[in-house]
């Protein structure tokens, strides 16, 4: 395994991406900046609904119809604009530059074939000269998430666990070495304790080989253990990013605030977890206009009903909200008075 590139940035910029419906184009990611700082792991949460997955086929040019990437860029340092890509280079990009575990992945195996000789399929439309190599290191891949790798690439895919599938599938997101690391819930078919232990291996492979990961969940608590940083997603779009611990700890928008209240293992006191009230959105309620999270929100306000709240930056964290702004602007009057 040679690892001689560093890590490369990633700039997603303004990107929107809408799905056909009967009512119409409607966006299920809109106006989303984020920017994966090299060597660090990006973790994007957010309930079922908020556009993460389609967020993560982004980074791949990969929305399928009826979905559309409508505007924006994805830029890769080394690579351009992955939304300018197609054909050849769009397919060479993918896996060899983009590694990537897409939701289900455990079930998107080729049933006719081995774990091996799908192995071998990929190293060849990746031209990698080296097959054997390759099989060595995808072993040693799987051993580390506790697999016997010789007798794993020796099964077909209904010989294999869930959870057997799903390691399987960050194996081959990771054995072509590619620099840019997304992986879409990799750890849900596993329990709690499998689960922490496959995050802490993708934790030492990303330090190993220096990569920029991005990790979609919907599970906060699993994502605290091995991210950097933290985007949370609600409605499309960002409403929040910034350092994990600090998200976490004093989280400022009212979403991630339910988010975090809502679990027992953040919020610290099993007595005071609640659910966070409502639903999320869907594409044919969210509001045309002002802010998607108003319906759910303690702190609404009249200008939430009509204006879309920007996203403001300030000592490295990022917030979208009205409320907080406006809390941020008499604070600031209070010190100056
Ligand atoms: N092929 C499709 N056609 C129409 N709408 C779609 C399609 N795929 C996703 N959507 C809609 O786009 C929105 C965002 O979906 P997406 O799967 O990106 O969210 P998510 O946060 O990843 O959710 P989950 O955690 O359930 O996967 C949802 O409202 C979803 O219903």
């Amino acid at each position: 395994m040679t690892s001689t590139t560093h890590a490369p940035g990633v700039r997603i910029r303004d990107l929107t991406v809408v799905y056909r419906t009967p009512a119409g184009e409607l966006p299920a990611v809109r106006g989303v900046d984020l920017e994966l700082v090299p060597g660090t792991i990006t973790g994007v949460v957010g309930e079922s609904g908020s556009g993460k997955s389609t967020l993560a086929l982004s980074l791949l040019n990969a929305v399928q119809p009826p979905g559309r990437i409508a505007a924006g860029a994805v830029e890769i340092d080394g690579l351009g604009d992955v939304l300018t890509l197609g054909g050849e280079d769009l397919r060479r990009t993918r896996g060899r530059q983009v590694g990537y575990v897409f939701q289900a992945a455990q079930n998107s195996l080729n049933p006719l074939k081995t774990i091996g000789k799908q192995l071998l399929d990929l190293g060849r439309s990746h031209d990698v000269a080296d097959p054997r190599a390759l099989v060595r290191d995808a072993k040693v891949l799987l051993a580390r998430m506790g697999l016997d790798g010789g007798r794993v690439l020796d099964s077909y895919q209904h010989e294999l666990s869930g959870g057997m599938r799903q390691r399987v599938g960050i194996m081959l997101a990771l054995v072509l070495n590619a620099k840019v690391v997304v992986l879409d819930e990799p750890t849900t078919a596993l329990d709690m304790i499998t689960q922490a232990t496959i995050l802490r291996i993708i934790r030492e492979v990303h330090e190993e080989r220096e990569l920029t990961t991005l990790v979609i969940t919907h599970d906060v608590g699993a994502i605290a253990e091995v991210a950097d940083g933290l985007a949370v997603m609600y409605g499309g779009r960002i409403v929040e990013h910034g350092p994990v611990r600090k998200v976490l700890a004093t989280p400022r928008h009212p979403y991630t605030q339910g988010l975090i209240r809502a679990i027992p293992r953040l919020s610290g006191d099993i007595s005071l977890a609640r659910a966070l009230p409502g639903r999320p959105p869907t594409l044919g309620t969210l509001p045309a206009q002002g802010c998607v999270f108003r319906e759910r929100c303690e702190r609404r306000l009249a200008v939430c009903d009509t204006d879309d709240p920007v996203v403001i930056t300030r000592n490295g964290r990022s917030v979208a909200c009205h409320a907080v702004e406006r809390a941020a602007a008499v604070a600031m009057r209070k010190e100056y008075a």
